[in-house]
């Protein structure tokens, strides 16, 4: 009996998608992997599955009339799918949410910590507002804690449904915090509307200094962004995630308040980016009813020992220097800044280029720290919150 043939549609750019997407038991696969922009409506229509990274908006424009029956986003963020149109047409979808959360906690951390060491914040004695309490803000607020930051978490829906009181008001967060940082979905409708969460109004009502965003880029009014900037040399930003992405507001990246720059690639450890295939290539192994018989690990090359010099006995500057050490946050931020001197045309081009040929950054479990001499008991301590693994 000959299987049944299965035409999967692939974004390229997916991680490891040949190796993992290419066999599957029970059925005769044909893998056609292209360029995002190449996935249109003509290459789907007599396609089974469609597998996407976040540049492919999955919709009835691109659906209407294929063959399609099942959709997975190898990301977290699924506000490009029309979850609800999908779900009319009876077409199985997934997203990737929860596998790069490690990635995004590894760029958080060493955000925060580059912001001590350049006196933007002293760690201990910031009040951080962490917007979104899903998997990455609930996991950043329990380290945030145990760092000895403040913390306060803004979190309608979680508290709508939990109705507990450990959540805060967004308008506390902007009176209260010195540091307020977004990890909220895009929602671009509605009760829990995210898009331009953070506007002039709410940028009028914020007290403190600084503000992240490693969420998508219009969960905050960029032009509003550029003008609160400008209104106090004190103030700063961190943007992993940009409006108009792949085309950063070029005012807004030049700005000198503008202290941590990168073209959105929290997420893009090559870890991270393993187990979001990893999480799309399980969802259609379910959605198939087959047995999943190809294993990321197998793929990942081995972990390799990182050797630190340690700078000063200072506990933060040696955490700063170990994690700088695993992934170096400053070569993404001068990498961004030097796109300032591209014509419209090139710096989409440069930012997603980056993003697709991003440099390998290892997940900090996959890279033990050697210290070359002794750390204290405090400064142990702390290498084992932030997650560091030391040999
Ligand atoms: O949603 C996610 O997983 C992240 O924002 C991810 O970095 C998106 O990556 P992209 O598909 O744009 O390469």
């Amino acid at each position: 009996m000959t299987s049944p043939h299965l035409k999967i549609v692939a974004d390229a750019h997916i991680w490891g998608v040949e190796n993992a997407f290419s066999r599957l038991p029970g059925y005769e696969v044909e893998l056609c992997c292209v360029e995002s922009r190449a996935i249109n409506r003509q290459l789907l229509m007599d396609a089974d599955i469609l597998l996407t990274r976040s540049s492919t908006r999955v919709d009835a424009a691109l659906l209407d009339g294929s063959r399609v029956r099942f959709a997975a986003t190898a990301t977290i963020g699924d506000d490009h799918y029309d979850k609800h149109w999908l779900d009319q047409q009876g077409i199985g979808w997934a997203n990737a949410a929860g596998s790069s959360t490690g990635s995004v906690i590894e760029y958080m951390t060493t955000l925060l910590l580059e912001l001590h060491v350049q006196n933007m914040i002293s760690i201990p004695d910031t009040t951080i507002g962490i917007i979104g309490a899903g998997r990455i803000g609930a996991r950043l607020a329990s380290l945030c804690q145990k760092l000895g930051m403040k913390v306060m978490v803004n979190d309608p829906p979680r508290q709508r449904a939990e109705g507990n009181h450990s959540f805060y008001e967004l308008n506390e967060l902007l009176e209260q915090a010195d540091l307020i940082t977004l990890h909220t979905p895009l929602i671009r409708h509605g009760q829990d509307c995210t898009h331009h969460l953070i506007g002039k109004t709410e940028l009028e009502q914020f007290n403190g200094r600084g503000i992240i965003n490693a969420a998508r880029g219009s969960c905050i009014d960029n032009q509003a962004l550029l003008h609160w900037l400008d209104g106090d040399s004190t103030r700063f930003a961190a943007l992993d995630c940009w409006e108009y992405e792949p085309t950063p507001m070029q005012a807004l990246l030049a700005h000198p308040g503008m202290v941590i720059a990168t073209p959105h690639i929290a997420g893009h450890s090559l870890d991270g980016k393993a187990a979001n295939t990893a999480f799309a290539y399980l969802a259609l192994c379910r959605f198939l009813n087959i047995e999943p018989t190809w294993q990321m690990a197998h793929d990942l090359p081995e972990a390799q020992n990182i050797k630190v010099i340690i700078p000063s006995g200072e506990p933060w500057f040696t955490l700063h220097t170990a994690a700088t050490a695993l992934y170096p946050l400053a070569d993404d931020h001068a990498t961004m800044k030097s796109w300032l001197d591209l014509t419209d045309d090139e710096l989409p081009n440069a930012f997603s280029g980056y993003r697709r040929h991003y440099p390998v950054r290892r997940a900090w479990q996959q890279a033990p720290v050697h210290f070359s001499s002794g750390i204290c008991a405090e400064t142990r301590h702390l290498t084992h919150v932030i997650g560091l693994k030391t040999v």
